[in-house]
């Protein structure tokens, strides 16, 4: 749907790499980008004609030098954010090669409980969907 302003969501492709003990990767967003400071899953923008899956694994490599060898889709959030209308695909994935590496330069943490802030706003609701899943 779009939104009062008449502007169609962007699709952005989100990955929540979870290791064996629960624990879960975020990273900040650089300098430059609307929310910088902020924390959030790694992922970004879909491109015209690409798949979501494949879009979620180019943003691995991307950014962090990660390859995702399985993933599953989650949950979906619609937000309407001042600089964009983006609808987030968010994926869970336990099984990846390579260790991250901040190709962009950016800080990312592995998190049990997820003590980094501040998040992105639509990234919020998340982490207690996540947490019911990792500690039932
Ligand atoms: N990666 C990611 N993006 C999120 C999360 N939560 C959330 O609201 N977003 C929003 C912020 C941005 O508006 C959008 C992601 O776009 P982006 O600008 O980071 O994507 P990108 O890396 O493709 O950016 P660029 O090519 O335009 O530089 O999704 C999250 O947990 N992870």
């Amino acid at each position: 749907m779009s939104d009062k302003t008449g502007n169609k969501p962007i699709d952005v492709a989100v990955g929540i790499l979870m290791k064996p003990n629960g624990d879960v990767l975020l990273g900040q967003r650089p300098a430059g980008k609307p929310y910088d400071g902020y924390w959030e899953f790694p992922g970004g923008k879909v491109e015209t004609g690409e798949a979501i899956l494949d879009a979620l694994k180019r943003e691995f490599v991307e950014e962090l030098g990660v390859h995702i060898l399985s993933a599953s889709q989650w949950c979906g959030v619609e937000h309407v954010y001042e600089h964009a209308h983006v609808r987030l695909h968010f994926f869970i994935s336990r099984e990846w090669r390579g260790e991250p590496q901040s190709l962009e330069g950016q800080a990312f943490a592995w998190q049990g409980v997820v003590g980094v802030s501040p998040l992105l706003p639509a990234t919020i609701p998340l982490l207690e969907w996540l947490d019911q899943l990792r500690y039932p």
